[in-house]
């Protein structure tokens, strides 16, 4: 039988990027002189990558946004956020035990996320945890992005998996909604990037560490998709 699989979302689940992310923004919105985003401002623009949060920031403070500028400043906030790589980004408490366990199990652990993949994958080396993941997908992996589902049917297959034997673990919205469109258990974690609590999206499980994701609650679900 294909080994099961976990994928993970990556900014506000597996790793606290916003301090980094929040400087990128806010260095690329200066160009084009808008007042920087706080940290409340963030959660709400956050969850479908660079581009679109530099939009709703521009629409937050009803500024008109050019297509010429959009890419401008897009690069500008790529540009930074590449540079300082990985700044001030850590893994969240339990994340490194969490892998462990899972990889000892002989699970298949993945990464599914709306950053690009190459800032995805540079991040997960600098933070030296890319021995663990078959697979890393970003927003620019294929030609759709979460909250298609296809993005997370895609990478469990990159990484060898099958998305009958998966679940995935997402701090926001984007994350439930693409695993539910694709019929595949979501554990939602409490600390991440969302404005209004991920209970209300209606995850399979929530938890508050990653001591809570424990194999039990992996294989119920699985058994319970099945
Ligand atoms: O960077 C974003 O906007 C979202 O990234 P995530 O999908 O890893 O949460
Ligand atoms: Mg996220």
């Amino acid at each position: 039988m294909t080994r099961p699989i976990i994928v993970f979302d990556l900014d506000g689940t597996l790793v606290d990027t916003a301090p980094d992310l929040l400087d990128s923004l806010n260095h690329s919105l200066a160009a084009n002189a808008l007042a920087a985003v706080d940290e409340a401002g963030f959660k709400r623009f956050v969850g479908h990558g660079g581009r679109v949060m530099i939009e709703r920031a521009h629409a937050a403070q009803q500024r008109a946004l050019a297509a010429e500028e959009h890419d401008r400043l897009l690069q500008l906030f790529l540009d930074h956020y590449t540079l300082n790589i990985p700044g001030k980004s850590r893994p969240y408490p339990g994340v490194v035990e969490a892998l462990d366990r899972f990889k000892a199990a002989g699970y298949l652990l993945a990464i599914c996320t709306n950053k690009y993949e190459g800032n995805s994958v540079a991040l997960i080396g600098a933070l030296g945890l890319a021995r663990y993941f078959a697979a890393i997908a970003g927003q620019d992996t294929f030609a759709f992005r979460k909250p298609d589902p296809r993005h997370l049917t895609e990478t469990i297959r990159l990484a060898g998996g099958d998305p009958h034997r998966a679940v995935m673990v997402g701090d926001s919205q984007t994350d439930i909604d693409t695993a539910k469109a694709a019929g595949i258990p979501v554990v939602a974690v409490d600390f991440g990037y969302t404005e209004r609590h991920v209970r209300e999206f209606e995850p399979s499980a929530v938890i508050s560490h990653f001591d809570a994701l424990t194999l039990g609650l992996a294989e119920r679900l699985i058994d319970a998709a099945a």
